[in-house]
């Protein structure tokens, strides 16, 4: 069975049901396609065909991840959020979370480092409250008129007794033109908007985590070259593995670290995408996604805001039919 019939008939089984509880018995080790194939066959039309699957590696470890800094961002849409910086012991891309509510901490953030002072912890964004002039505490809100002390120690992320209690997070891969320059290719833009609204109006907060992936791992210059294909007539996947990538180059280990960095051990998933539901569970099922939460594009719930057009249209309806996602197609998809 193929990669992509494996995930479809994943998709069909009663664990993949949209807004179903998923604790996938199997956790996959390492996210498919992380290796780009040395060699490819080529198929009927000329589209190379990624070679037939070798049992993958066991990830035996997590990578290492430390919040270097965090900072409070005003956003445009009213509701404020922390942004936290990550360095790692894999790659050299500074991975991000981006934190809504104040009940979620980074412990690497917050640990003592050696011969700090305070104001180095307040820099570096290691402090609870808010930050005001004549602040000298990292601990203790301590300037003139400021609210009651708060606590010494980070308050632990919500425990959740039931999957709705648990805080949203949404893994998110970087799209420069989704997110950037107003594609309409694709629905990336969006899905982040949409998580942000989400996550700023749910009682338990929430964390996107945006992974330096570009591409689903290819890279801006390689989707651009993709996009050029898919003007020649080609789908998203097709045009990748004609540039002999995978269909996905993604990983999801750095995402599992993060969330454990950031207490985050049962999650509700906001996605479509099933390798990462399993792959973000991590080796040892480090995280529990207690539940998926679809996305399901505005366009198609008759909401305004949302990214239409025949590119986009194109772009999802391959990711349902070949990589497996997990959304209805709407009937004007379907032929
Ligand atoms: N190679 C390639 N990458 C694309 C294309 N369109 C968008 N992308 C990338 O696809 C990725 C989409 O990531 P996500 O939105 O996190 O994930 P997803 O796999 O779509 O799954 P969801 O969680 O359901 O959204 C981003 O890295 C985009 O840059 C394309 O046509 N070709």
């Amino acid at each position: 069975m193929s990669r992509t019939e494996s995930l479809q008939s994943e998709a069909s089984g009663k664990d993949w049901l949209p807004g179903s509880l998923v604790s996938p018995s199997i956790t996959p080790v390492m996210t498919p396609g992380t290796q780009t194939p040395s060699s490819f066959e080529l198929g009927p039309k000329g589209v190379p065909v990624e070679p037939q699957p070798v049992p993958k590696a066991l990830m035996k470890e997590l990578p290492k991840v430390e919040c270097v800094v965090r900072a409070r961002i005003p956003t445009t849409q009213g509701s404020e959020i922390f942004l936290h910086l990550y360095t790692n012991n894999m790659d050299n891309k500074e991975h991000l979370a981006i934190v809504f509510g104040d009940q979620i901490r980074s412990k690497s953030l917050d640990a003592v480092r050696p011969g700090e002072t305070e104001f180095d912890r307040m820099v570096r964004g290691a402090y609870t409250g808010r930050l005001r002039p004549g602040r000298t505490s990292s601990r203790f809100d301590d300037s003139p008129h400021s609210s009651p002390s708060l606590p010494t120690t980070s308050t632990p992320a919500p425990s959740s007794s039931s999957p709705s209690d648990a805080p949203l997070v949404r893994i998110h891969s970087e799209c420069y033109t989704g997110e950037t320059a107003w594609s309409a290719r694709c629905d990336c833009g969006e899905q982040l908007d949409e998580a942000a609204r989400l996550m700023s109006i749910s009682p338990t907060g929430g964390a996107v985590v945006y992974l330096r992936q570009e591409g689903r791992g290819i890279g801006l210059g390689e989707k651009l070259k993709a996009y050029n294909l898919q003007d020649l007539g080609n789908d998203t996947v097709q045009a990748n593995l004609l540039l002999r990538h995978p269909a996905d180059a993604r990983s999801y280990g750095m995402a599992t670290a993060i969330l454990m960095d950031l207490g985050l051990k049962e999650v509700r998933l906001l996605t479509n995408n099933p390798d990462k539901i399993a792959a973000v569970e991590g080796p040892g099922k480090e995280v529990v996604v207690k539940e998926r939460v679809p996305m399901v594009p505005l366009a198609w719930r008759g909401l305004k805001g949302g990214v239409t057009g025949k590119e986009v249209g194109e772009y999802l309806k391959t990711k349902i039919t070949q990589m497996g996602h997990l959304l209805p197609m709407p009937d004007d998809l379907q032929q």
